[in-house]
């Protein structure tokens, strides 16, 4: 193993999520198992002390990919010469709460994350924002990184796809994997919209095999919309080993290729499929050799039309809400 190290930075690191994805990190599961790393971990100044325990922790496992751990509370150094960020750092919502409930607590977070990011990556550096609302903070990280490329910043939508694959398959008596072509669009929230109109199982329409369109519409789309909250409820706290989960799918999937197949990303709307430009939004991405390509030209019925206007639309009032705080 001699290649350079490369740097990663981690916010949040304190907190639930993180106190899986470090770990799934530095045994290489998203870079892999011959890459070295150094960590970067950014957390709050009150939560350096916890920080510290976490890494006790990391240095336990003896993890021979792990080379360096940087632990701060100043993005600038967090964000130096990164060639991928995790951005996890916000806070969650409690019981009672809808994701865009977060939106003026979250955005001044990756306001001043975005210049950081802006002055001190690599410009290749691939970012995933996981932070709620995720798609907004995203939009909102780009707005502020003037010199960074907006297409290098991406949100998680991942989490929503696997859940709703898991149903999907468990409906359709299939394996997970033997699913293609399916994605979630827009925005993740309660309007979020899981699409299987073009998902496929061996070249049959997923659809077909299932059959049964009412519970696609009126059990699926709605399960899906809102696990988030079903497990905060169930669980006193939200998803944490499962949203790490899906952020490793995002970056090792963006790293090292989706083999053929779509996946759902987060992406900065160039304007098609009517959604206004610059708003960040689930779509279908195919990755390869470390770069992702939007699946274009895709044709909608008229249930599939009406659920992206609604996301669009809960998009559109996120992105005025911050013009105005
Ligand atoms: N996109 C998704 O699918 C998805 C899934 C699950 C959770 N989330 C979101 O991820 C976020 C983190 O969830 P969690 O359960 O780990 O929360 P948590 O409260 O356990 O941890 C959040 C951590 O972020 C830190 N933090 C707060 N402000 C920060 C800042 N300015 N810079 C750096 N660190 C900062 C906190 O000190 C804390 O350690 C929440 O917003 C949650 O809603 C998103
Ligand atoms: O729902 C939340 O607030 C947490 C996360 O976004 C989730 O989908 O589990």
């Amino acid at each position: 193993m001699n290649k350079l190290p490369k740097n990663v930075v981690v916010t949040g690191a304190a907190g639930q999520i993180c106190y899986s994805l470090l770990f799934r990190l530095a045994k290489g599961d998203v870079f892999g198992t011959r890459q070295p790393l150094r960590l970067h971990l950014l957390d709050l100044p009150q939560a350096q002390q916890a920080v510290r325990g976490v890494v006790m922790e990391l240095e336990d496992c003896a993890f021979p990919l792990l080379t360096n751990v940087v632990i701060t509370d100043d993005p600038k150094i967090a964000f130096k010469d990164v060639d991928a960020g995790f951005l996890v750092g916000s806070r969650p919502r409690s019981k009672g709460m809808e994701r865009r409930d977060l939106l003026s607590a979250n955005a001044d977070i990756f306001r001043i994350q975005g210049r950081a990011l802006s002055e001190a990556a690599k410009r290749d550096a691939k970012i995933l924002v996981v932070g709620n609302p995720a798609n907004t903070n995203a939009m909102i990280l780009g707005d502020n990184a003037p010199d960074f490329p907006t297409e290098n910043i991406t949100s998680m939508i991942r989490l929503d796809h696997n859940r709703a694959l898991t149903q999907l398959a468990r409906r359709a008596g299939v394996a997970v994997g033997d699913i293609e072509k399916f994605v979630v669009w827009g925005n993740h929230s309660p309007t979020m919209f899981a699409d299987w109109s073009h998902a496929l199982v061996d070249g049959r329409p997923l659809s077909e095999l299932i059959g049964d369109e009412t519970w696609y519409r009126n059990t699926l789309i709605p399960e899906v919309a809102r696990r988030g909250t079903a497990i905060i409820e169930a669980r006193g706290s939200s998803s944490a080993a499962s949203a790490a989960n899906a952020a490793i799918d995002h970056m090792r999937d963006w790293v090292h290729g989706s083999k053929g197949d779509w996946v759902s990303m987060g992406l900065r709307s160039d304007g098609a499929y009517g959604i206004p430009e610059g708003l960040v939004f689930g779509m279908p991405a195919i990755c390869k050799s470390g770069q992702y390509e939007r699946v274009v030209d895709l044709q909608f019925g008229q249930f599939a039309k009406q659920m992206l206007e609604r996301t669009i639309t809960e998009l559109s009032e996120e992105r005025e809400a911050v013009r105005g705080s």
